[in-house]
């Protein structure tokens, strides 16, 4: 437990008959990124609003750095929930010094802070104007600040890049590296799986309440391989040369194989290379994140 910011163990949730979380236990590591993933309805927000403490859980166990889940974890949490709840008419800088206070930081060190967070992001002009006045997406940057001011060990990120646009999107995701390095835990949601392989280390895949799958990104990369290759060359290929393997793909220039286990590869180049064939690439074909989200959610739907 002690290399875990976050242990969950057996979690139940029930609203009135629906069960929304049936028994779900993973471990989030210390100082990691780390993604909750799953289709609409699968029970993430559930389990996010038993972490935050605003529901309970109806049984299991949460441990937040060693700890039993207690009231006074709120302040060592930050939520940025997908749904931004800021007040419209209030202005910017009093809305800040407003939830950075409920953290439980003092007015002076609150200010401080913020005031440094607003020049990171070269907003401080935006301090006296009123929420209302900002786009979208300058109110996520707020709500960014107001999530992570009080330095919360754990940070729990509902699709933070969602309205967005490039520029801002790296902004951010920039920030939350360095809070990982810094030695924040962080938790991000998302459906968007190019952006869990780009920034995640671990997932656990939710679906219907129930974890289906988890682990280390590379590992379940790995465990759903198919063992395809695809081999950019120019020229022709010599006669006979693929009878081991089974072609699955073919055009100029460009063939795909699948072999019957890793070392057949390795023939394979090797003798590619002894009969002088020029090969510009020769690349295993992992599946995508996203298509082993879609085939793990809806088993129906095949990838390849
Ligand atoms: N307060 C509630 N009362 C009744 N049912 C609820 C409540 N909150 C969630 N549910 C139900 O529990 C299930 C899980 O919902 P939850 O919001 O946790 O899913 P989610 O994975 O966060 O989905 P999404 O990706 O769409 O946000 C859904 O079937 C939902 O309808």
């Amino acid at each position: 437990m002690a290399d875990h910011i976050l242990v969950l163990e057996d979690i139940v949730k029930a609203y009135d008959r629906h069960l929304a979380v049936d028994r779900v236990s993973f471990a989030v590591p210390r100082g990691s990124i780390f993604g909750l993933l799953g289709p609409n309805g699968a029970g993430k927000t559930s389990l996010i609003r038993i972490i935050t403490t605003i529901t309970q859980a109806d049984e299991g166990q949460v441990w937040l750095d060693g700890q039993r889940l207690h009231s006074r974890h709120p302040e060592q949490i930050g939520y940025m929930p997908e749904e931004r709840g800021l007040y419209k008419k209030m202005k910017v800088g009093d809305h800040l010094l407003y939830l950075a206070r409920l953290k439980g930081l003092s007015k002076t060190e609150a200010k401080a802070r913020l005031t440094s967070w607003m020049e990171k992001f070269g907003i401080v002009d935006w301090w006296g104007k009123k929420v209302e006045e900002l786009s979208k997406g300058m109110q996520q940057k707020i709500q960014f600040i107001a999530t992570v001011v009080h330095e919360p060990k754990l940070l729990i990120l509902d699709e933070p890049f969602s309205g967005l646009d490039p520029v801002n999107a790296n902004l951010i995701k920039d920030e939350i590296y360095q809070l990982r390095e810094q030695g924040m835990s962080i938790i991000f949601s998302t459906h968007r799986m190019e952006q869990v392989e780009e920034v995640c280390e671990r997932i656990v895949l939710i679906n219907k309440g129930r974890n289906i799958l988890e682990g280390k990104v590379s590992e379940v990369k790995d465990r759903f391989k198919e063992n395809r290759f695809r081999i950019d060359y120019k020229g022709e290929l010599p006669e006979g040369l693929l009878s081991q393997v089974k072609v699955v793909g073919q055009s100029a220039g460009q063939i795909t194989v699948e072999v019957s286990e890793d070392a057949q590869a390795n023939a394979l180049l090797r003798e590619l290379l002894d009969k002088g064939v020029y090969v510009q690439a020769f690349n295993e074909i992992l599946p995508t994140l996203n298509q082993i989200f879609i085939q793990q959610v809806n088993p129906a739907e095949t990838y390849g």
